[in-house]
């Protein structure tokens, strides 16, 4: 097997959906968060970005879903419809604790002024798609962090979006919570079809997630190198413990240490 790892993107073979040219982001006079990241995000993409802790994952996170500016550089959407259909989750769930599931999930429809009766439907097939089906009238409190985390997930799928940005998600998680939570989520894309851009730490999550991973380094936070998980969807758990698995861990492991150290000598 042949692993690729490359300066350049690999979104040549899919419809743009937004670039990120050359985008600056400074806090303050003299933090820079990032510096001159370019990426094209192409329709159907799972892109991780994988990175140290301040390296700017979250950053360009944010800068994607329009909650800031860049100071320099742009980012375009090819449909020129920025974030109209894009939904972002957290690392933490961010429920409201006196409402339902169902109405927290209802919650994106709900600031659009569309009735729950409207919506009922959509919600349930939302918790289902999660696993969630029976508890629509659970409160948050009755629920286990994964769970709740599926509450979370049902909320930003339920509008269907186009884009889904992913902060983190399954961080505080158990290991086996985090394993079902990853198959799960990777059968939830299939379902509706969206474009996924998804932050972690973990080399692990990452290769059995993405089929591009974006290697950055910290200090200025910066894009280092882009790896290609050449595997088709689904993948099972198989794909877990086979050893091109273990192999792609190991590429991304010694890219992510390259982007720290600079190359092997
Ligand atoms: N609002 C802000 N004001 C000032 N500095 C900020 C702000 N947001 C982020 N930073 C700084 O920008 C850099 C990148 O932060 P960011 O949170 O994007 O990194 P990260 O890779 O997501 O980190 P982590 O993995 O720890 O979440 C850090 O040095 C951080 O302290």
């Amino acid at each position: 097997m042949e692993i690729q790892v490359s300066a350049t993107d690999y979104s040549a073979s899919r419809d743009k959906l937004l670039t990120l040219h050359k985008v600056d982001k400074v806090f303050g006079r003299d933090v820079v968060a990032l510096q001159n990241m370019s990426l094209d995000i192409c329709e159907g993409d799972f892109i991780s970005l994988l990175g140290p802790s301040g390296c700017g994952k979250s950053t360009a996170l944010r800068l994607i879903a329009g909650l800031m500016q860049p100071t320099n550089g742009f980012i375009r959407w090819e449909d020129g419809r920025q974030g109209e259909s894009l939904s972002v989750v957290f690392q933490e769930p961010t429920l409201m604790p006196w409402a339902t599931v169902e109405k927290n999930v209802w919650l994106p429809m709900r600031l659009k002024g569309v009735s729950f009766a409207k919506v009922r439907d959509d919600i349930r097939e939302a918790l289902e798609l999660v696993g969630l089906a029976g508890f629509e009238h659970a409160y948050p409190r009755e629920l286990s962090g994964g769970m709740k985390m599926r509450v979370s997930i049902a909320r930003a799928m339920v509008t269907k979006p186009k884009l889904v940005l992913m902060d983190e998600p399954f961080a505080a998680l158990d290991e086996i919570t985090r394993f079902k939570l990853n198959n799960d989520l990777l059968q939830m894309k299939a379902k509706i079809d969206c474009t996924v851009v998804f932050v972690t730490h973990s080399v692990f999550e990452s290769v059995f997630l993405s089929d591009r991973i974006v290697i950055m380094a910290a200090r200025p936070g910066r894009v280092m190198q882009e790896l290609k998980v050449d595997k088709p969807y689904p993948r099972e758990e198989e794909f877990r413990t086979s050893n091109d698995y273990a192999a792609y861990c190991r590429a991304a492991s010694q890219a992510l240490k390259e982007a720290q150290e600079g190359p092997r000598q």
